[in-house]
């Protein structure tokens, strides 16, 4: 125990850390590894991907965490199982990428581990009087810890609901550290399941930042990919370029009230799953319209919320460049159609030195980064993003 403590003092005196990030979102996609150099930390923090790699889920693996994903009912013993194994599954995935790349575990610090989002559940959703922001990340961090030996931090979000956030975005705070550009506003899209996005002002002032989900990125076009056009989900667009936005059931969609819920919000496929496209397909009567025509108009789903959140979030006569992020940037369809309703040219954040399908996962390595190495970064006063450390400590011995 003392040196493990002893080595936690290290790292948190070491000019820098070598850091392995780990996301699994919500599209069930993957495990995404992302190896980093992190030097310093808050503001000073600069970052180096040396590899990334997303380690595709097996079907198996895939269905067994769907027995319980975003149900409101489901079997305990499967939630229970499913911690454990998932930790054991993804600290083997990290051993297997070590592998490949030649690494040593005894050369990685530290490993970041967001868990599995299984289930996600703000006041806002709920709205059950008395109860709190919620939301449950498994894969525990003492099995990754103790299958590869090296000191794992995660469950980062409940220290962010204690401070009075929802959980998420997380994002918020590596995006500030690594991505703000001074006399530059940005806006830094990210497009997994649910789309979210991160405002960073030209001033650098952390009272301005910002960061809210905006709704639907892929989700809803997966689920119905899925069981329709049986793929995991609209490669480039394709399906969606096939077919034509149907206004009735794209104004049927935008009425559920997230949509006019006032920034910072979260949600997830709780929500936007595939019973709502199916509710609203049988509520604007629209059920012989061609199965390319409701994947064109989810896809309009997604860019129009998302763009609609960045006009309300933004004054008109603000300059500002947006760099996309997550699966979604890689859909050709999805991206011009945010591109033409802002009409601006869309960026991608690879162009800021970071691969766009990395990004999550390295912010969770500049969260372990900044827990162990940090000095509470001043985040300002904004409702939702607390000045405060995330993640807990697992040690291997
Ligand atoms: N070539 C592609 N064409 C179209 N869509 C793609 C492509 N590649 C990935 N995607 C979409 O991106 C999704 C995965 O995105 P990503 O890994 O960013 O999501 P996530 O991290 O699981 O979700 P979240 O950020 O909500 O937690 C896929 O499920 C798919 O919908
Ligand atoms: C509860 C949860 O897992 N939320 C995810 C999800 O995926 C995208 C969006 O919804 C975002 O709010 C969040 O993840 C990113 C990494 C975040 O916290 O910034």
């Amino acid at each position: 125990m003392k040196n493990h403590i002893q080595r936690l003092h290290e790292l948190a005196n070491s000019p820098s850390r070598c850091v392995i990030g780990l996301m699994s979102g919500t599209s069930l996609d993957g495990l995404d590894v992302a190896l980093c150099k992190i030097e310093s930390s808050g503001t000073n923090t600069t970052l180096m991907l040396k590899k990334f790699a997303t380690v595709p889920y097996q079907d198996d693996f895939r269905n067994e965490i769907r027995k319980i994903f975003a149900k409101r009912e489901i079997d305990f013993q499967q939630l229970c199982l499913l911690n454990p194994y998932i930790g054991n599954e993804h600290g083997q995935m990290v051993l297997d990428c070590l592998k490949t790349w030649d690494i040593e575990p005894q050369e990685i610090d530290l490993i970041a581990s967001h868990g599995q989002t299984v289930f996600h559940s703000p006041k806002k959703q709920h709205k059950l009087p008395g109860f709190p922001n919620a939301t449950l990340q498994i894969g525990d961090g003492d099995h990754i810890a103790v299958k590869t030996g090296i000191i794992t931090l995660s469950d980062f979000r409940q220290k962010h609901i204690a401070a009075g956030g929802e959980g998420a975005p997380l994002a918020v705070y590596g995006d500030y550290f690594l991505f703000s550009k001074k006399g530059e506003n940005r806006i830094l899209l990210n497009m997994g399941g649910i789309a979210n996005f991160t405002y960073l002002p030209g001033s650098l002032d952390p009272n301005l930042v910002f960061t809210t989900d905006t709704g639907p990125g892929n989700t809803l076009l997966d689920a119905y990919t899925r069981r329709f056009f049986h793929k995991p989900y609209d490669e480039n667009g394709d399906i969606a370029a096939s077919g034509k936005v149907n206004t009735r059931f794209l104004d049927e969609l935008k009425s559920l009230p997230f949509f006019k819920q006032a920034f910072p919000k979260t949600t997830g496929p709780e929500v936007f799953n595939f019973e709502y496209t199916e509710t609203a397909i049988q509520k604007s009567k629209i059920t012989s319209l061609p199965r390319q025509d409701i994947i064109a108009t989810l896809t309009s789903l997604s860019a129009d919320t998302i763009t609609d959140s960045i006009k309300i979030a933004i004054s008109a006569n603000e300059t500002y460049t947006i760099y996309a992020s997550g699966g979604g940037a890689h859909n050709a369809v999805l991206m011009s159609a945010i591109r033409e309703n802002l009409n601006m040219e869309v960026k991608l954040i690879d162009e800021l030195g970071v691969s766009g399908d990395a990004k999550e996962a390295v912010l969770f390595a500049v969260l372990a980064n900044e827990a162990i190495a940090g000095d509470q970064s001043f985040f300002g006063e904004k409702e939702g993003v607390p000045n405060i450390s995330m993640g807990k400590i697992s040690l291997p011995g």
